[in-house]
């Protein structure tokens, strides 16, 4: 698995700077013409600051961290979370995407299965870092073939990028779909009993 950052034994590369993250903002409130002293934006590097702590936390976080919880149910066919609220921030533009995740695994043999909330928390360590979409449905792909090591993995992340609604291109509404598939449903059968699960509405 690859990581966008290059993190240390503790999954850190140093602390969020929330002093330097403040003045950054005041840097550019500047330079987009407005005047950061005035009233209403006198708290506002602060309060982006704190923002963008929250919003990028997903960096100082480590996936095994998340998928601590793990029973022996003795159930070993698929489990399929679908519609996980997705809010990431698009890595070239700094503004927001979102949408849905749909994560689904078949469990080793052995059994090995996580807690369903574990799945989520799991989406948002990687949702709450600068991103593209491909690296976040692969990387939560990835992250859980390796710590669950269950037979298969499929991932579909559909959202709508900021950058292309509000700036640039401008086509509100358009939705990016993708997906990684692992281990055993990559298999046609497999594959497409998940597909049918997730598109069904
Ligand atoms: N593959 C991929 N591309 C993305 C993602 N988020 C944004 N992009 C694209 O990244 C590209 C950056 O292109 P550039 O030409 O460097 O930047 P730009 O001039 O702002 O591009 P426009 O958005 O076309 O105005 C754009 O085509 C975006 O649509 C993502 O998650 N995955
Ligand atoms: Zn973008």
């Amino acid at each position: 698995m690859t990581d966008p950052v290059t993190l240390d034994g503790e999954g850190r590369i140093g602390e969020f700077d929330e002093k330097r993250a403040e003045n950054a903002v005041r840097e550019l409130l500047i330079a987009v013409g407005e005047d950061p002293d005035r009233e209403g934006l006198k708290e506002t590097p602060a309060r982006v600051a704190r923002a963008y702590r929250e919003i990028f936390a997903g960096l100082w976080q480590k996936p095994e961290d998340v998928l601590t919880t793990t029973f022996d149910i003795g159930h070993d066919e698929m489990v399929l979370v679908k519609d996980i609220e997705v809010y990431s921030t698009c890595e070239h533009h700094l503004v927001p995407f979102r949408g849905v995740a749909h994560v689904g695994y078949i469990p080793a043999t052995s059994g090995k299965i996580t807690g369903l909330s574990k799945l989520a928390r799991l989406v948002d360590v990687f949702a709450r870092r600068p991103q593209v979409q491909e690296r976040l449905t692969t990387q939560i792909a990835d992250s859980l073939m390796e710590i669950l090591e269950p037979r298969g993995v499929i991932v579909v992340v559909e959202c709508e990028h900021m950058c292309m609604s509000m700036r640039g291109i401008r086509k509100p509404g358009a939705q990016t779909i993708t997906s990684a598939v692992r281990g055993q449903l990559r298999d046609a059968a497999t594959r497409n009993e998940a597909m049918s699960l997730i598109m069904a509405r």
